[in-house]
């Protein structure tokens, strides 16, 4: 057993938070700072300079050496550039340590090598880096030593955004303005900001270091690209909720503890569905603080699984055949006088307010479904949506029989005077207590769920940034918001015309409500029937984010400009093609160095023993069956790689942009899969031994 802790006493140690600033700033420099923090006010120099000071103290007592401005440019993953304390020696040799406001709050990494979409010629190299006071600093411990992380925005010389939380800061604002509007609306005077609070719940696989090294595909891809199902999959659920194997049990204590320290509210662990597959989970926090506490915990669970001798897996489906992973992105909105807007309270029909929020949001979701569905586009996820309990790629809402009770006493009548109630579920085991039973159950299957006070939205794949996907939610629940607020603030008799607007909301946007099986056929034929949309692809996905649709609402807001947008669907555009791209270079290297060489050293095996065994005077039939069988395989691989090689290298040659996307996904993606057919049929046949790389078996149970 490791040596016991209080996790009150570690957690947030290395954190510059609230505590820290209020014991070791001035009281006004403390004052000013908080409203910035808190309302925004612009900070001046001298202030800073002050607080850059004592963040430097509190840093260096910590053990760092250097500072960093983190920020999380358009690549998916952060990046940072160390810049140590000293400054230039003095004429004694000696240095002192320094970090003036300045440092603090401005950085200027060069931004030429940074995905841009065309927002900056590449010798116009300048981009900022803003400090976000809102989401604290902290000290980073690794092999670097200690190092002080400075949590940023990245910006072009001309203001444009480059990452990903310019534009969720902006959408923050957007949603706290147009929901502060709606509740003054409802009387309340108090609240002073609404804040939407995310808690992402990351699910991820563990795998041998020592076997990771040795396939090829998951180096330079993050998932498997062949492999034949062993004979146990996930099919007797004895994974989810099982008992946590030691050396993965040892792995999350210390994944806890580093993320501890660094103040993430690291919360839940389990095992997830799939074998090698767990998930953590954080508590609650405001969306630009969850969103970089996101970023720790992959980076804390990949830097503590190599301590571990393991792998951390993060992409949406390193495996086919068995669960993906995804990053259930859990929203709701909150004032800063701790109410929640998704609350409906326990009887929901007399919840006006909460019913404008819902109806508000399904009014969004439904005209906004195709730009919430791009949010969670990626490449991986094209493998795991609608597969493997894992959400389809039609959005809907569900919002189980409570709500939907509601909506439906709306729609038909225009009153709603009762709600279900959850009642008592009864064991039949005397020795246990009668439970509380929630008026709505959950379901699996849908991608945007309502549960209990928050929606979750289970579509977003675990290795993405869940920035965009709340960019997207919190901007278009704004643009509700505000469009219900222009019609209730001009009417004369409130009552009527809010209740005449939930009503024309649920029923104009009924149909997104779907609380049924979201895999079977018949809600495919359904959704279209419904005018859904059925989004299957990233590349299909893509066009989304520059309908004029989209320009209008994020430019309304001040969340994207139109060249911003342009400039993500460019680059979008070309991270499918680079992925893909990649992916198929390297089913080409596997199968060109590995497996056609094993196939070929194998039929020499069987070759080999065909002749031994006539030589022997006994009947070779059987070994030479199977050296037809191989060979067939062996020609098959060999077709199906010359044909992956010819479809790449057009679609390399192709200019970057949409056609080469979708290239890509409609001859590249197809002629992978029929390279991956036979060799996947060759493992099942093949010796073992003669087996170039661990198996799916090797992997998921042998960690
Ligand atoms: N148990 C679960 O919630 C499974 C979720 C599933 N792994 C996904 O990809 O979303």
């Amino acid at each position: 057993m490791s040596e016991a802790f209080n996790v009150a006493d570690i957690f947030g140690q290395d954190v510059f938070n609230d505590t820290v600033m209020q014991e070791r700033l001035p009281k006004k420099v403390y004052k000013d700072l908080k409203k910035t923090i808190e309302e925004g006010k612009e900070l001046d120099l001298a202030t800073a300079d002050v607080i850059a000071h004592e963040m430097k103290e509190w840093a260096i007592e910590k053990g760092a050496t250097h500072y960093t401005h983190w920020f999380q440019p358009l690549t998916g993953v952060t990046a940072e550039k160390h810049d140590s304390f000293i400054s230039a020696p003095m004429p004694s040799g000696k240095v002192l340590m320094s970090f003036s406001g300045k440092e603090l709050i401005k950085g200027e990494p060069d931004a030429s090598s940074f995905p841009s979409g065309g927002l900056r010629a590449t010798f116009e190299a300048r981009g900022y880096t803003a400090w976000d006071c809102t989401s604290p600093a902290f000290v980073r411990k690794d092999a670097a030593g200690a190092t002080l992380c400075i949590p940023t925005a990245f910006c072009s010389y001309t203001g444009e955004a480059l990452d990903q939380k310019t534009p969720l800061l902006r959408s923050m604002e957007a949603i706290n303005i147009q929901a502060l509007r709606l509740i003054r609306l409802f009387g309340n005077t108090t609240s002073r900001k609404v804040t939407p609070s995310v808690g992402p719940e990351q699910e991820y696989f563990l795998v041998d270091a020592k076997k990771f090294q040795q396939r090829k595909d998951l180096i330079y891809t993050g998932r498997t690209l062949f492999g034949a199902m062993p004979p146990k999959g996930q099919e007797l659920d004895d994974h989810y909720f099982g008992t946590i194997r030691q050396r993965i049990a040892g792995f999350m204590r210390d994944v806890n503890i580093e993320l501890w320290k660094v103040g993430v509210s690291s919360k839940t662990q389990h095992n997830e569905v799939a074998p090698a597959q767990h998930e953590l989970a954080p508590i609650y926090a405001p969306a630009n603080v969850a969103v970089d506490h996101n970023h720790l915990v992959m980076q804390t669970l990949k830097r503590v699984a190599g301590q571990h001798g393991m792998k951390c897996l993060l992409h949406e489906k390193p495996f086919a055949g068995v669960n993906g992973s995804g990053k259930h992105d859990n929203w709701s909105l909150t004032t800063d006088d701790g109410k929640n807007l998704l609350d409906p309270g326990k009887t929901p029909h007399e919840n006006i307010q909460f019913l404008l929020v819902l109806t508000c949001i399904l009014k969004a979701v439904d005209e906004h479904a195709d730009l919430l569905r791009e949010s969670a586009a990626d490449p991986g996820n094209d493998h795991r949506l609608g597969a493997n309990e894992a959400p389809p790629a039609i959005i809907s809402v569900f919002l189980g029989d409570q709500l939907e009770d509601v909506i439906e006493q709306l729609v038909s009548t225009g009153e709603a005077t009762h709600s279900l109630k959850g009642g008592k579920l009864e064991t039949g085991v005397r020795t246990l207590p009668d439970l509380a039973k929630d008026a709505t159950d959950r379901n699996r299957t849908s991608p945007f769920a309502f549960t209990g006070n928050k929606f979750e939205f289970r579509m977003v794949g675990s290795r993405d940034s869940v920035a965009g996907p709340n960019v997207v939610l919190n901007t278009i629940v704004a643009e509700a918001f505000s469009e219900a607020c222009d019609v209730l603030e001009n009417s004369d008799n409130f009552e009527m015309a809010v209740h005449d607007l939930i009503k024309k909301y649920a029923t104009e946007h009924q149909k997104i409500i779907f609380n049924g099986n979201g895999y079977s056929d018949e809600w495919v034929k359904e959704a279209e029937r419904r005018g859904l949309p059925n989004i299957r692809s990233m590349v299909e996905a893509i066009p989304a984010l520059t309908t004029e649709k989209s320009v209008a609402m994020f430019e309304k807001f001040g969340v994207f400009t139109r060249a911003e947008l342009e400039s993500r669907e460019e680059i979008k555009y070309e991270n499918y093609a680079k992925a893909i791209n990649i992916e198929a270079r390297t089913m080409i290297d596997m199968a060109s160095k590995q497996f056609l060489p094993a196939f070929i050293k194998y039929t020499r095996t069987l070759a080999d023993t065909v002749i031994a065994v006539r030589e022997a005077g006994a009947d070779p039939s059987v070994q030479s069956d199977i050296l037809n069988e191989v060979t067939v395989h062996l020609a098959e691989t060999r077709e199906a790689l010359e044909k992956l090689k010819v479809v790449t290298e057009k679609a390399a040659a192709m200019a970057e942009g949409g056609d080469q996307a979708r290239y890509y996904h409609s001859e590249v993606v197809p002629a992978m899969e029929a390279l991956r057919a036979p060799v996947d049929t060759m493992e099942m046949i093949m010796d073992k031994d003669a087996w170039p790389m661990p198996s799916y078996g090797d992997l998921m149970f042998e960690v």
